[in-house]
């Protein structure tokens, strides 16, 4: 993995110029930990039961549920992560798939930086949302706003229905997004991807 996305680690920060009299313990206690240089809201988006609050769990807290409740309206977790040598405070909000929350969390969409849009790689019909999902953003969502698609459920490659070509070519019509696959069960490449995105964001 590249070298620049170092995860922030919450203890220890800062120690080096700390007392040597202090030991490591009261020297955590002592430290205040260094602000956040930048906020930033990243929502994630996508037809029910894509895995949006898997990757989020997976990307936070580096967890994962088998059975998770169907998410109700919106729900966030925040992470904190270093990257081009900045600290930033990540708020990522989870979002409800099924359409009767649209009204509710189609208001989370103007404040976000960063929109990751779902599918599940072994299922059409998320897939053919996708548009749905487009004319979301184009309609709530800021025009800076930076834009990354993700094939959830990789490790799924043997029930897997929509190529990767197939999702490229679509990528490939709309200008800014970008395009990756992941699993949030094996934990493959989720933490690349978002931390893609953010970097994307601070590039801007
Ligand atoms: N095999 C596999 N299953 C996954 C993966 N990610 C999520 N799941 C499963 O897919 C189901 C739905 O996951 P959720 O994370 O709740 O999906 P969601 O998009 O948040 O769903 P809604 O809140 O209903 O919109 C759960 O049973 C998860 O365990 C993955 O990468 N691989």
């Amino acid at each position: 993995m590249d070298s620049r996305y170092e995860i922030q680690r919450r203890a220890g920060g800062g120690s080096a110029n700390a007392s040597p009299a202090l030991g490591a313990q009261s020297r955590r206690r002592k430290m205040p930990p260094r602000p956040a240089d930048y906020k930033l809201q990243i929502i994630i988006i996508g037809s029910r039961g894509v895995g949006k609050t898997s990757l989020m769990e997976r990307f936070t807290d580096d967890t994962f549920c088998e059975a998770c409740k169907s998410t109700v309206g919106v729900d966030f977790k925040i992470k904190t992560v270093e990257l081009r040598g900045k600290k930033i405070r990540l708020q990522i909000w989870d979002t409800a798939g099924q359409e009767r929350f649209n009204s509710i969390t189609s208001a989370y969409y103007r404040g976000a930086k960063g929109i990751v849009l779902v599918y599940d790689i072994t299922k059409q019909e998320t897939f053919d949302d996708l548009p749905k999902w487009m004319k979301m953003i184009d309609k709530y969502a800021s025009e800076e706003a930076e834009l990354l698609l993700v094939g959830n459920k990789l490790d799924c490659e043997t029930d897997r229905i929509i190529t990767r070509q197939t999702a490229e070519r679509f990528t490939s019509r709309i200008s800014g997004l970008r395009f990756c696959e992941a699993s949030a069960k094996d934990n493959f490449n989720v933490e690349e991807c978002f931390l893609k995105l953010v970097d994307d964001i601070l590039a801007k």
